[in-house]
Order: C-alpha cells, then sequence, then structure tokens
C-alpha cells in the first residue's frame, strides 16, 4: 500500500509524520519503524509519530510515539510542538488550543503568534516509583555507581524517564559513552533519558540529550523540561529559563511544584512524501 507522511522537525530532532485520520494507516511492527528510521535504507528520523483520533470525549486528537529502535514511548516535547504545526497545516482542526492525549498523559497545545508552539507539558513527576527509578527515598539528587564511577543525578518524570546530570562543559561532556551505560542502567527499570546539563546562568542553560532508543539527538523537548526542573530543585536554577541545544534553543517555564512545564518553540514541516509498504 502507499503511504503518504509528512518529514518534520523541532530544532533539528526529526519525525516522520503519519496522518492516521484520513488514510488508512498500517500496524506497523518494530522491525518495520527500525527500517523506516534507517538514515541509509529508509526515510531516516529519531521519533515516528501517527496522529489518530481521540479515545476520549474532551480530547481532539490521539498521538502515538515510537523511537528509531521501535520502542513506543510516552512523550516527546518536540513531537508534540510538530504534531500541532502538522494538525494545524493539513486542516485537521481549526482550534486555537488544542486537546490531545498521550501515553503519558494529556498536553494543551497552541501555536503563537510568533509562528512559535507553545505547550502545556503537564507537572512533572519527581518521586522515584514515578520515574521508575529505584531509589530508598526521595532526593534532589541520587548517587548511581556505574563501572566503579558515581553519577550524581537528578530524576524527573515528564511522562517519560530523564536523569540530568550537571557538567562544566557540554562540549566536552562525554555524551555517548556516559548516555549508553546510564540509559539502560539497572536502576531505571524501564530505561531513561540521559542530560548533560551546564548551567551558564540562572536564567540559561546549554544541554545535551543521549536519548533512550536513539541516542544523542540534536534536541530533546523533554529532556530540556526535565533539565530546568532539575536546575530548579538543586537551586540552580530561576523559573524561565532559556535551553540551548545543538539544534537550537528553547524557552522552557515552571513555577514550581504542581504547577506544568510550559515550553515554547519552533517546528517545522520539511518535505511530504509516499512511501510504498
Ligand atoms: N525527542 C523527544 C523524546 C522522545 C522520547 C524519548 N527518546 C524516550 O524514550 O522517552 C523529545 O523531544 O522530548
Amino acid at each position: 500500500m502507499l503511504l503518504k507522511f509528512t518529514k518534520m522537525h523541532g530544532l533539528g530532532n526529526d519525525f516522520m509524520v503519519i496522518d492516521a485520520i484520513t488514510q488508512r494507516a498500517p500496524k506497523l511492527r518494530t522491525q518495520d519503524i527500525r527500517k523506516l528510521a534507517d538514515r541509509h535504507f529508509g526515510i531516516g528520523f529519531d521519533q515516528l509519530l501517527i496522529v489518530e483520533p481521540p479515545q476520549h470525549a474532551d480530547m481532539d486528537f490521539r498521538y502515538r510515539i515510537f523511537n528509531a529502535d521501535g520502542s513506543e514511548v510516552e512523550n516527546c516535547g518536540n513531537g508534540a510542538r510538530c504534531f500541532a504545526r502538522f494538525v494545524v497545516d493539513k486542516k485537521l482542526t481549526h482550534k486555537q488550543q488544542i486537546h490531545v492525549e498521550t501515553q503519558g498523559g494529556p498536553l494543551v497545545l497552541q501555536l503563537t503568534s510568533e509562528g512559535l508552539v507553545s505547550v502545556d507539558m503537564g507537572a512533572p513527576r519527581l518521586l522515584p516509583s514515578e520515574i521508575p527509578f529505584v531509589a530508598p527515598a526521595p532526593a534532589k539528587e541520587y548517587l548511581v555507581e556505574e563501572a566503579g564511577k558515581n553519577y550524581p543525578l537528578g530524576v524527573v518524570s515528564m511522562g517519560n524517564p530523564h536523569a540530568v546530570l550537571c557538567v562544566d562543559s557540554v562540549a566536552d561532556a562525554p555524551v555517548a559513552q556516559v548516555g549508553a551505560l546510564l540509559t539502560q542502567h539497572a536502576r531505571f527499570p524501564q530505561g531513561v533519558n540521559v542530560g548533560f546539563m551546564e548551567c551558564v546562568s540562572r536564567q540559561e542553560i546549554r544541554l545535551r540529550v543521549f536519548e533512550r532508543g536513539v541516542g544523542e539527538t540534536l534536541a530533546c523537548g523533554t529532556g530540556a523540561c526535565a533539565a530546568v526542573v532539575s536546575g530548579q530543585v538543586r537551586g540552580l536554577l530561576d523559573s524561565q529559563v532559556r535551553v540551548h541545544l545543538p539544534g537550537g534553543s528553547l524557552e522552557i517555564q515552571w513555577a514550581g511544584e504542581g504547577h506544568p512545564v510550559i515550553m515554547t518553540g519552533p517546528a517545522v514541516r520539511v518535505f511530504e512524501g509516499q512511501i510504498f509498504l
């Protein structure tokens, strides 16, 4: 069958987006997604996004997210912004404010007058059991031992699991090596996305993220939210922070415990395509 798709990106974190509302989309198996994600033999992407009708009457859409390794995940910040741009550009909605179901919980999105997308990402979860993370008691930072070294990590769930490590300089951070070790650490039973955060000031950080199921990406939206939350919990950051990622910058706001994290940034359509499956 011929499947139409749109290639999009949020700060270089790239997506294949499938409209499963106006076309019949096949059920893709893990190995199908891996093949499509391959940058040499497929279309190439960090995540696949599938836009579907909602399952609950108070929602506008449901969207599902799959990592390049074919695993289904709960949430994706850059994906959420691309999803909003996609449903508006495709005229799947005329609403200003879009409510969408994800596996990690509902999100509220809107396009701004500057052409950006702002997303209410919901309140972060910080209890070890909510990440999930194995720890005897809640703390601001946890020492996680791997290969004879102790890593002081902040842990945050933005629907999906994140660990945040403070570094002196992201340019020199051992993202590939340490990211690969920690992403599958036994204390994170569902794996974890690993952020390397350099605090420039209380309102500005640099961040690189080794994503679960992908490897290092040019940007991670939920990773940016998690880093700002973890930085605030550790007393390092203010409530409004500019996050510089290798692919560009995001604005993240968090007013503290119980409040939602608001993420604002761009979402770009690259091209329309079709593929025989
Ligand atoms: N790129 C994303 C996060 C995608 C999911 C992540 N790899 C996971 O496994 O949880 C973002 O922008 O948030």
